[in-house]
């Protein structure tokens, strides 16, 4: 059937009240209705990254349009980091139970209905929404269109019958699932992240195809849910990470009852009755296994297609879109943020990316994107956090750097809690300036806070070391890895004759 379009006259938008930015002066020719804005910033994409260009212009009272083709919020809140965190919240309780028998409570068998954790799934991501909602924006002042924009030329996009040009644009489009062609793959119906959290039921046998961060924390919150799990990673889990820290979240998920091939590609998935067989190859050798369902999680596809980018001068490659240093495409008066730029991964990357922008575009502050400080966060249980240097990128350029760990089994409240595993790993440069830090163990995501602070400050491991904390905390696991710097000092000789030395004054 076709649809009466809308001519709407050219109009300049001007925000601060959301009554003014969607004024429109309308002629109409013939049925069809078209709509010209001419707007300071166009942001399309209404994840992480754009909802934070999008407040952050509209609240300076900059006019803005933000376009969205699917749900707002983007992955994070709607199929990535909302509702994984809610799904490993809900397989944490059913471990809690399972393990309480230690704390001298039972009975220790959970009862799980998957089809409740995911109403609780639901129920999070619902709560969450109003903050990224039409509504919301609009009461911002930002004109939020819904579809799919287009470039049309390097200064104007187009999303359904409306033409937007703006002195400034935003490409915060993020990225989907990467589904590489495994043979056979395009027979069977596999899942995604984009598909999982709609599951009804716990499947009998989940095989994870990919050992990252997407991958582990929903092969072992589906583990801790009553599934069998196995995982294929070509490479070792979570690759990208120190092997030491890796080993803490390996040990445990093999606990857990976790089945991990590593240095296992798949190369293969065909139908097998009711089962779906996946095929893998280790060391030069095939083996398969029959399986239930299969969660594809290896790595992401930049959200490049159908943009237009070439109408608009902006370059690209599979990987994502071309930006310099200040987040700038080839087309200067256009940035990319988050995902689509095939380089950020995180939410708090593609919102601090969006905040850079945002100042850049209101005040002309340079953009610095110096990564050193941007944390990250596998929200195993443990938890692995790193941010800084890790030891062989500090050892690269400072040979004298130093390593200091402590255990969460030598600090207290880990113990009384009993979850014990895990260390905190602390580099430290020649002169004691803490360069990185990684934790593996409990709240590791939340522990690394301090150091996001010590590293982007230029603190010492004598600041850290002299802090009060409070006891029984698990913070102070890292405290007293900074103090063991000081332990060689003290075993100096010229340490204790200084101190017999003062004696002597009484
Ligand atoms: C399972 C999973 C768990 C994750 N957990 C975490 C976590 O715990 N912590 C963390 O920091 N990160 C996590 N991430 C990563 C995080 O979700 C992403 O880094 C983040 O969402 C990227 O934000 P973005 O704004 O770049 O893109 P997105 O959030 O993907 O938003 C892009 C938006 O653009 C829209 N769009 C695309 N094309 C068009 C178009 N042509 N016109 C209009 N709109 C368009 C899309 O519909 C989408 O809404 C997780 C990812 C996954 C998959
Ligand atoms: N906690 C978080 O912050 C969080 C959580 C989830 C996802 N994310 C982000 O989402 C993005 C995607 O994560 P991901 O886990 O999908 O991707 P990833 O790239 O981290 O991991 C994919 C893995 O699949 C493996 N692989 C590829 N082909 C294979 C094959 N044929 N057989 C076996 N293994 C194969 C790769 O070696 C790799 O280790 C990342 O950028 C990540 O930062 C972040």
């Amino acid at each position: 059937m076709s649809q009466a379009r809308r001519t709407v006259a050219h109009e300049t938008i001007s925000t601060g009240s959301p009554d003014r930015s969607t004024k429109h002066h309308e002629s109409h020719r013939d049925e069809a209705v078209t709509e010209s804005l001419s707007v300071d910033v166009c942001v399309i994409g209404a994840g992480s990254g754009g909802l934070t260009v999008a407040a952050f212009c509209a609240m300076l009272g900059a006019p803005v349009v933000l376009i969205e083709k699917g749900e707002m919020g983007g992955d994070c809140l709607n199929v990535g980091c909302v509702p994984s965190k809610a799904l490993i919240a809900a397989a944490r309780r059913a471990e809690d139970i399972r393990t309480a028998r230690a704390f001298g409570i039972g009975p220790t068998v959970p009862q799980i209905d998957f089809a409740a954790v995911q109403a609780h799934v639901r129920e999070t991501v619902a709560t969450i929404a109003p903050t990224d909602s039409v509504a919301r924006f609009t009461a911002l002042g930002v004109r939020v269109i819904r579809g799919a924009a287009r470039f049309t030329g390097p200064k104007t996009v187009e999303v359904g019958g409306t033409t937007v040009t703006a002195r400034r644009f935003v490409i915060a489009t993020g990225s989907s699932p990467a589904v590489p062609a495994i043979d056979g793959l395009d027979t069977v119906p596999f899942l995604t992240n984009e598909t999982i959290f709609g599951l009804a039921e716990c499947p009998a046998h989940l095989a994870v195809l990919g050992g990252g961060a997407v991958g582990l924390e929903l092969a072992q919150a589906f583990r801790r849910l009553g599934a069998a799990v196995t995982v294929f990673e070509r490479d070792r889990i979570l690759a990208k990470e120190d092997a030491e820290m890796t080993d803490v979240i390996r040990r445990r998920l093999i606990a857990d009852g976790v089945t991990i091939h590593e240095g296992s590609e798949v190369s293969r998935v065909e139908h097998d009755g009711a089962d779906i067989r996946v095929h893998a190859i280790k060391a030069g050798e095939e083996g398969a296994i029959g399986v239930s369902h299969v969660l594809v999680a290896l790595g992401r596809k930049a959200n490049v297609d159908n943009l237009g980018l070439e109408a608009a001068g902006i370059a690209f490659t599979p990987r994502g879109v071309t930006v310099d240093k200040a987040l700038r495409t080839t087309n200067k008066r256009v940035y990319a943020i988050g995902d689509v730029t095939g380089e950020a991964g995180f939410t708090h990357v593609a919102g601090w990316q969006g905040s850079l922008v945002a100042q850049n575009i209101l005040f002309r502050r340079p953009i610095r994107t110096d990564r050193t400080a941007v944390p990250r966060v596998t929200y195993t249980d443990p938890e692995l956090a790193h941010i800084g240097l890790s030891e062989a990128e500090a050892r690269a350029t400072d040979p004298k750097a130093r390593v200091l760990r402590w255990p969460f089994a030598e600090n207290d409240r880990a113990v009384a809690t009993r979850r014990r595993d895990g260390h905190v790993k602390l580099v430290v440069g020649h002169k004691g300036a803490i360069l990185g830090c990684s934790i593996a163990g409990p709240e590791a995501g939340d522990l690394i806070a301090p150091y996001a602070v010590a590293i982007a400050k230029g603190m010492t491991v004598s600041d850290l070391s002299g802090i009060i904390l409070p006891y029984p905390t698990l913070s102070e696991a890292g405290k007293r890895a900074a103090g063991t710097y000081f332990v060689s000092s003290l075993s100096n000789p010229w340490i204790g004759r200084i101190v017999r030395f003062l004696r002597r004054f009484g």
